[in-house]
């Protein structure tokens, strides 16, 4: 990977508070609006990183939480970094942990200096400040670094709400000086504030003065309702800068992800198309598809004849619902490329769409088609 080339964001084109543009890193360019597959152990689970790569993912990402427990940062340099680990050569984006300590491990604690907690895998107990946070993305090689953050499930007190914010912004200060000057490398902060706009607006406003080089916004898709989440994005979209990339941590159904592409998002990563895959769920352009269900038993259709994606063209669906009702491993794999290729067409007709000025055109007929679904 050569440092030569910065890290930057070029927007092509608007279609209201809809953005298509491109980020540039050392180890390739991601289009946006993007969908980033998520790898959290370093696999995106049940698929080749070359399938992956093949269905028009720009950039997959990777967990610190999880990694820094097993194989262990250290042990991950020592074995060239993150990128050759699991033979991905484009950009990954890391999570900062924050969020998984929060939610997977026991006995954690939260103070100014970071958090405290036990891994979920062995017991032993780990200390996770913004600067250590820093450390192991860094050892991990990760192009796309997520500054250390207290995600508040909702809902939340206003007063739990703000005392996270604040902590939040000033670890997001302190992962600054930790990351230094990488040009070919992003630091995104991360907006929190919960469901509360003043807390938004003020974290926004904060982080941007930080001059980094993306911003995410956090602290959503964590039980809220859909209009609240969007809500959250309209109340924080005016405070960011235009000229930097957007994510939004977590997100989401293709629904969530065309509404918020419509409010200003440019980034967005969800485990829903990998978990629903293994479960026998299929994402089509007619909908969501069950394939557990009785009624596909002998349907000799495919998912989805026009798909460019083999898993949604060759595969009767009676075939299908047979490998998930046998727990056959080859069902995870097809509905999982299946899915991951539905969301990535979805992508590319939204960056296609805001190009040509008609994606609330899309929007529409993207959810008349589900409409017609269930079939
Ligand atoms: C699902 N909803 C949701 N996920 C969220 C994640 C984890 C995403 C990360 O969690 C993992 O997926 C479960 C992936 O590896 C991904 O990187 C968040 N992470 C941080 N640091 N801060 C947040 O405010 C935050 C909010 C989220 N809301």
């Amino acid at each position: 990977m050569t440092d030569s080339v910065p890290f930057g964001f070029n927007l092509l084109a608007q279609d209201d508070t809809a953005r298509t543009g491109v980020i540039t890193t050392p180890r390739g360019t991601i289009r946006t609006p993007a969908f980033m597959p998520v790898g959290t152990a370093a696999t995106v689970k049940a698929m080749y990183p070359d399938q992956v790569r093949d269905l028009g993912a720009d950039v997959v990402l990777g967990n610190t939480y999880h990694l820094m427990l097993r194989p262990g940062p250290e042990r991950m340099a020592r074995l060239g970094g993150l990128h050759r680990f699991m033979n991905w050569d484009r950009p990954i984006l890391t999570d900062s942990g924050g969020f998984q300590v929060m939610s997977l491990s026991a006995l954690r604690k939260i103070d100014e200096q970071g958090v405290t907690f036990r891994s979920h895998i062995d017991g032993t107990a780990h200390h996770m400040s913004p600067e250590r946070s820093i450390e192991i993305q860094g050892l991990l090689g990760s192009d796309i670094q997520m500054q250390l953050d207290e995600c508040v499930r909702l809902p939340a007190d206003h007063a739990a709400i703000e005392k996270a914010m604040h902590l939040s912004l000033r670890w997001a200060e302190r992962c600054r000086v930790a990351f230094g000057e990488q040009p070919g490398r992003a630091l995104f902060g991360i907006v929190q504030g919960g469901d509360v706009p003043a807390l938004r607006v003020e974290s926004a406003r904060a982080l941007t003065d930080l001059d980094l080089k993306g911003y995410a916004v956090g602290g959503l898709a964590v039980g809220e309702p859909q209009e609240v989440m969007f809500a959250m994005i309209e109340t924080v979209e005016p405070h960011l800068p235009a000229a930097k990339p957007r994510y939004l941590m977590g997100v989401g159904t293709p629904d969530d992800i065309l509404g918020a592409v419509a409010r200003g998002i440019d980034m967005f990563d969800c485990v829903m198309p990998t978990r629903a895959g293994r479960h026998g769920l299929a994402y089509t352009r007619h909908g969501r598809v069950n394939l557990r269900n009785a009624r596909h038993a002998e349907d000799t259709a495919p998912l989805d004849e026009a798909s460019t994606c083999p898993a949604a063209r060759d595969y009767s669906r009676a075939y299908l619902h047979h490998l998930v009702r046998s727990n056959e491993i080859l069902g995870m794999m097809l509905l999982t490329w299946n899915n991951l290729a539905y969301y990535q067409d979805l992508m590319a007709g939204a960056r296609a769409a805001i190009r040509d000025g008609r994606y609330a055109d899309y929007c529409t007929s993207t959810r008349a088609g589900w409409a017609r679904s269930e079939r």
